[in-house]
């Protein structure tokens, strides 16, 4: 999951761009970039690192344009280290087109086949992004009455991409001389919002992953983009939106209620900040049947993101909540950082005990989740130094078994904690005196029963049905033996990158 903005305004957009990106910060740690488009020549800047380390007053200042696109990325494809893969991307024909990606695609290799024999087309990195933007540009192309783009044309373009490419996306891109194109892949797997700001000089248009974007920026949500649908914003500000795909479905990724998104995001019209106080109350359900409750002294939450479940869980036990972790604001997220050795030392880093909110007591921990156990492993142990009797762990999400292809780097089953241990093993792995997951039904009614649209949903990664219906088994063993055989993320390289980067922090497309 990358966080991805589009938007069409009456000024220039560079700090909007920038700010907005800032606020989509949690859905991606390892490069950013913005580009712009003013008339029909692009500007644009991007590199490796967070946003406030990529954009300096002068990269800025050489953002002009009152439209423009930004993104801010978590690699699932190539290397978290290749900053040429690093968002938006851009190719020269059969027009000028730059384009940002939240996803991936489940058929990169044999996209990249077409793309060399029949489309012509060269791919330069092994981004399955700049794969779906040469689709796209391809289906401009064919779709185009010569050197003329019309909104049909473009929608039509769009179809094309939703019949060959499969997996996840969510995208922004600008057309230059044209406008503004976004749409979702016809599961709606990733999230897409827009909204509209009124001015005297008109309407201005953003696009976004959240609506915490829209929020912060004072645009006023509209709606979501639909799974399968298209929006276009044209340079006269006029907005074209179609249904591209054929049998829409809306399968939005749960895993978003769960971990990804910001609480104060509204996903598919859904509050996640509420699905997730609905996690707490139907966990408490389960920790009353297998944990002995009136034993428990305390709930103490894994600051950030099991807040509100951890809350709600206590509420419902009628057991005091107490913050009993304090997390170093400066520490970004866990469990999106590339290398597993960098993940570990950072829950060290970010978080530390009160200790008296553990000396002498027995305490129930709550997380969001657990994925490879980074974090589960450490507090617990961290809590018994603090003088914990008893250290109980309950999950606001079931066992994560099998690998996540739309969007999330959990590609391999070896490196998931829950992969081929029983609920008693996991705990005895993470050192807890107990251990209670949600059960995947509870997690799905906490965010249906709060919404009348969404049918159903991709829990892949908790129950191993992909919603694409692409996915084998095959396809699941190609991926970890690539993956094992080049540890992508273990290598913590800098030389050869450290010069893509000093290349690429001067792009200027
Ligand atoms: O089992 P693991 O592999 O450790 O992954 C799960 C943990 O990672 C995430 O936290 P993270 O620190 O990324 O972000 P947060 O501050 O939003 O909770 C998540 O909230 C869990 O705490
Ligand atoms: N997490 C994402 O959305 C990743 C986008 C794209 N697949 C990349 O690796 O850059
Ligand atoms: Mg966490």
């Amino acid at each position: 999951m990358c966080g991805i903005l589009g938007v069409v305004a009456t000024t220039p957009v560079n700090q909007l761009l920038y700010d907005g990106l800032m606020v989509l910060q949690h859905r991606g740690q390892d490069a950013a970039g913005i580009a712009t488009a003013e008339g029909n020549t692009f500007h644009m800047h991007k590199g490796p690192g967070l946003v406030r380390d990529v954009f300096r007053t002068r990269n800025m200042r050489a953002l002009p344009g009152n439209i423009g696109i930004g993104h801010v990325r978590y690699p699932t494809a190539g290397s978290a280290y290749n900053f040429a893969e690093a968002q938006p991307f851009y190719v020269n024909s059969p027009f000028g087109i730059v384009l940002g990606h939240n996803g991936n695609l489940t058929n990169t290799q044999q996209l990249q086949e077409e793309m060399f024999r029949l489309d012509r087309r060269h791919i330069n990195t092994n981004s399955d992004s700049e794969v779906l933007l040469n689709v796209l540009a391809h289906e401009l192309q064919a779709c185009a009455h010569g050197f003329d783009l019309d909104v049909d044309s473009i929608f039509q373009a769009v179809a094309g991409v939703h019949r060959r490419c499969r997996g996840a996306y969510a995208v922004v891109v600008i057309i230059a001389g044209y406008g503004l194109l976004a749409f979702r892949d016809p599961h709606g797997i990733r999230p897409l919002v827009y909204g509209t700001n009124e001015t005297p000089e008109g309407t201005e248009y953003l696009v976004a992953s959240e609506s915490v974007a829209l929020d912060t920026l004072g645009f006023s949500v509209v709606r979501d983009v639909e799974p399968g649908e298209a929006i276009f914003i044209d340079f006269n500000h006029q907005l074209h939106t179609r249904q591209c795909a054929q049998q829409p479905v809306y399968s939005p990724c749960i895993f978003e209620y769960v971990y990804l998104a910001r609480p104060d995001s509204v996903i598919d019209g859904v509050s996640v900040y509420e699905t997730r106080l609905r996690m707490g109350q139907h966990l408490a359900d389960k920790v009353k049947l297998n944990l002995p409750v009136d034993e428990i002294d305390v709930v103490i939450p894994i600051p950030d993101s099991s807040r509100p479940s951890a809350m709600e869980l206590a509420q419902t036990l009628g057991i005091p909540y107490r913050e009993g972790f304090v997390k170093n604001r400066y520490i970004g997220r866990t469990f999106i950082m590339p290398g597993q050795s960098t993940r570990k030392k950072s829950v060290r880093q970010k978080l530390n005990t009160v200790r008296e909110e553990f000396r002498g007591k027995r305490v129930l921990l709550v997380d969001d989740s657990i994925v490879r156990g980074t974090t589960s492993r450490e507090i617990v142990e961290m809590a018994r130094a603090a003088g914990a009797l008893k250290v109980y762990f309950a999950s606001a999400a079931p066992p994560v078994r099998f690998p996540n292809v739309y969007g999330i780097d959990m590609p391999t089953r070896g490196e998931l904690i829950a992969t081929g241990r029983s609920d008693e093993e996991i705990a005895r792995e993470i050192g807890a005196d107990g251990l209670v997951y949600q059960d995947i039904d509870s997690l799905k009614t906490s965010v249906r029963e709060l919404s009348d649209r969404i049918s159903s949903f991709d829990a892949s990664c908790f129950d191993g049905c992909y919603v694409t219906g692409d996915i084998s088994p095959e396809y699941l063993d190609e991926i970890e033996a690539a993956r094992n055989g080049t540890p992508k993320k273990d290598s913590e390289d800098g030389g050869a990158s450290q010069q893509m980067h000093l290349n690429l922090m001067s792009e200027q497309a």
